[in-house]
């Protein structure tokens, strides 16, 4: 929680402003930061000085693990975030690669699964690093990723936390994240969830003891709408203690992900949280 609202408090004291076409609003900003998260200590990073909604977080990694590409199935099991990128950006609604009301396109979870080459064959990066991690594999190239420039025009935002690379070493599995862009005030309280989690699901299903989770970010940033809260409210709250995170044992491989998981499988023990804020969110 330090390294979060340290992050929070660089951004207020050494940001500078950058207006943002996309979205029309100005946002202090600074570039690059380093945050690391205990995975193998399972010293959850959940955002206490506000109240966090972990399960949607943990509902949209589901959902990219699973290659889904519309709101509706995100809605579904438990996750509202991709409502206004899908159906309320006016870019993406001119679109001709829009298929209609919720769908978000190429983007996430479809370059994870159904990645496309030049010819049009498909190759499922996530199955390919399960494989080879179950066999106690690391090519050094164990990397999903979803930033595939040659269809940015095809999904209705580009990845933000965009490349996952797992690393085994000495028994243990790694994962480092790496994010081209991040709303600290919404964004990264769902993004630090999600790589903790990622790191301990899959070595769940692979077999491997969790070690650290690194999260690397290049701009990040807080809108001109969220500033006020974030210095003035939540800036001024103590952090409470880590929470745990427990995810059901039962789930042992990648396809009991993809078929019968859901939100109960996830429990956090010990979260104690200062009331919640509404930020603003900008699409
Ligand atoms: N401007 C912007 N910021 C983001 O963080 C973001 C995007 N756009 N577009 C794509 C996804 C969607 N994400 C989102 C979208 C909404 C919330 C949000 O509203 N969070 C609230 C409530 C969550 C809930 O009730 O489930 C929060 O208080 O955390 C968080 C992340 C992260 N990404
Ligand atoms: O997982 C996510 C997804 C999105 N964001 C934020 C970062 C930016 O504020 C916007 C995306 O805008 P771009 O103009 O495409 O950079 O969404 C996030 O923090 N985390």
């Amino acid at each position: 929680m330090k390294q979060y609202l340290d992050l929070c408090q660089r951004i207020v004291d050494e940001g500078v402003w950058v207006e943002n076409e996309r979205t029309g609003k100005r946002c202090l900003t600074v570039i690059n930061a380093d945050l690391n998260y205990n995975v193998g200590a399972n010293e959850f990073p959940l955002v206490t000085t506000r109240k966090s909604y972990w399960k949607a977080a943990i509902a949209e990694l589901l959902g990219y693990l699973r290659g889904y590409d519309s709101a509706a199935q995100f809605r579904a099991i438990g996750c509202n975030t991709w409502n206004a990128n899908a159906n309320e950006n006016e870019a993406w609604l001119a679109n001709p690669y829009r298929k209609g009301k919720d769908d978000m396109g190429r983007v996430y979870g479809v370059q994870g699964r159904r990645w496309r080459n030049s010819v049009g064959e498909e190759f499922d990066q996530l199955h390919k690093i399960y494989d080879n991690l179950r066999n106690g594999i690391d090519d050094r190239g164990e990397i999903l990723t979803f930033y595939n420039p040659g269809e940015f025009h095809m999904g209705c935002l580009r990845p933000c936390m965009h490349t996952h690379t797992f690393s085994l070493l000495g028994g243990k599995l790694y994962l480092t994240s790496s994010q081209r862009s991040c709303d600290v005030p919404l964004g990264q309280n769902f993004n630090q969830i999600q790589v903790f989690t990622l790191l301990a699901l899959m070595a769940q299903i692979t077999g491997h003891e969790a070690g650290k989770a690194y999260h690397k970010i290049v701009n990040a940033h807080i809108y001109e709408d969220q500033l006020q809260l974030m210095r003035d409210v939540q800036l001024k709250r103590e952090p409470y203690p880590a929470p745990k995170l427990h995810i059901n044992p039962e789930i042992k491989s990648l396809e009991d992900i993809e078929t019968w998981v859901t939100l109960d499988d996830f429990e956090v023990e010990g979260y104690q949280y200062h009331e919640s804020i509404a930020y603003p969110f900008s699409v």
